[in-house]
């Protein structure tokens, strides 16, 4: 569970980079190119607002799976995997939100 289901299904999309896309969604995906991932993933955030303006925990949650698939399989494309936002996420455990938003405008 946990970080584990997330590296699985990096290991399942990185496969699918050369697959069939009549049989993998993936596939298809990768296929039609980076524009339409990013539709998807504007789709999908729209779809995660509308649920939570619902307020249901299911349908939060379906659409919030929707959305980090979605995501996964940009990282998958752009050449990058799940490891490096947890490597980003570890960096950030130690510091302060307020700390993070100092640093940012700073740069
Ligand atoms: N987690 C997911 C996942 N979440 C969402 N989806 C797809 O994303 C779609 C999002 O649905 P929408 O509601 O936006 O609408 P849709 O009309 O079905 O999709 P579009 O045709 O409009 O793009 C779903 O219908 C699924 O096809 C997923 N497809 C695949 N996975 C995982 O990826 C693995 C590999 O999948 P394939 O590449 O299909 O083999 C699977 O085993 C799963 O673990």
């Amino acid at each position: 569970m946990n970080e584990d289901v997330l590296r699985r299904l990096g290991a399942t999309l990185a496969s699918r980079r050369h697959a069939d896309p009549a049989v993998s969604y993936t596939a298809k995906l990768f296929a039609k190119g980076p524009d339409a991932i990013l539709k998807k993933i504007g789709e999908e955030s729209a779809e995660l607002i509308m649920a939570a303006k619902d307020g249901e925990a299911d349908h939060i949650v379906y659409e919030s799976a929707d959305l980090l698939y979605h995501v996964m399989v940009l990282l998958t494309f752009c050449g990058l995997s799940i490891e490096d936002v947890f490597r980003e996420l570890h960096r950030r455990e130690g510091v302060s939100g307020i700390e993070e938003k100092n640093a940012r405008t700073a740069k």
